[in-house]
């Protein structure tokens, strides 16, 4: 949208017929995307032209080490400016643990200015009492802290006891939000089958079951994927590992301005498109 200019004019209902979308800081329906190594400009440019429809940015894995230091610090600035909780990947994390320089990452953390953290356990095993004591000490440091459930290898289920246990833990002790481990791939893990397809009766067993279905974050890296959750479980759920090239069309299918999930929500109403005005 060009500076100074309003937005165009257009009937509400349309752009968001659902009525869920709001505008930040959002309590439900954050989008969450996965940055794997975007340059500073073109950060700029999808924050410029995006940032409004971002919830998080994940520096994801261990890339955070990989940027110079002060273009790093400039990206981390560059997303608060617009209100988004920015952190490193959880697998960052776990490779600090594994490398016993927890005290390290923590010290980068406070360094560079992130403003969140993940906690996860994809890959090695962290104990319930590791796990606890991180997410206490990155809300002690001031970050909004996001945990993560599942497995990484291909094949990884969701033990529902476990993921339960998991979130009552974690938020409990003040995490905000539990993701739910999709990968950047988005298949063989967790909700997905190995073509990536989504295991709807896993899903509904973990909102059957989970009682605080709504600070689940799910990672659905695909457009079919993000699709079959709006329609499965609605268009102001937490989604995450979103590409960066994707985050406008995700708004677009959030808000039902896509053909994909126009006729979810409210039933369209004749008269809402008669009463549009075409200028010719
Ligand atoms: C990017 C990461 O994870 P995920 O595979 O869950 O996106 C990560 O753990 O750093
Ligand atoms: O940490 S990962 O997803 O390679």
């Amino acid at each position: 949208m060009m500076e100074g200019r309003p937005p165009l004019q257009w009937s509400p209902q349309l752009n968001d017929p659902t009525g869920c979308r709001t505008a930040k800081p959002r309590t439900s329906g954050k989008t969450m995307v996965i940055d794997k190594g975007l340059g500073l400009h073109a950060l700029e440019d999808l924050l410029e032209t995006a940032g409004a429809y971002i919830d998080m940015l994940k520096i994801g894995f261990g890339t955070s080490p990989l940027y110079s230091t002060s273009l790093l610090e400039k990206k981390i600035e560059l997303a608060k400016a617009k209100h988004i909780t920015v952190y490193p990947g959880g697998t960052f994390l776990e490779v600090a643990i594994r490398q016993g320089a927890v005290n390290n990452f923590f010290d980068m953390v406070r360094e560079v200015g992130f403003n969140g953290l993940e906690v996860s356990d994809g890959t090695i095993e962290v104990s319930r009492k590791l796990r606890s004591e991180l997410i206490v000490r990155g809300l002690d440091a001031g970050l909004t802290v996001i945990t993560e459930y599942g497995k990484k290898c291909w094949g990884s289920t969701i033990e529902l006891g476990e993921l339960i246990e998991t979130v009552n833990v974690d938020t409990s002790l003040g995490a905000e939000l539990v993701t739910i481990e999709g990968r950047e791939s988005g298949k063989g893990v967790g909700i997905f089958d190995d073509s990536g397809a989504c295991k709807d009766a896993e899903i509904e067993k973990v909102l059957r079951e989970v009682p605080s279905a709504g600070v689940l974050l799910w990672e659905a890296p695909h457009k079919e994927q993000q699709v079959h959750l709006l329609h499965l479980l609605g268009t102001d759920i937490h989604l995450g590992n979103i590409l960066p090239g994707d985050v406008i069309s995700l708004e677009a299918l959030r808000r039902g301005l896509r053909s994909d999930t126009l006729m979810l929500g409210k039933e369209r109403k004749p008269e809402s498109v008669d009463s549009l005005t075409w200028e010719i």
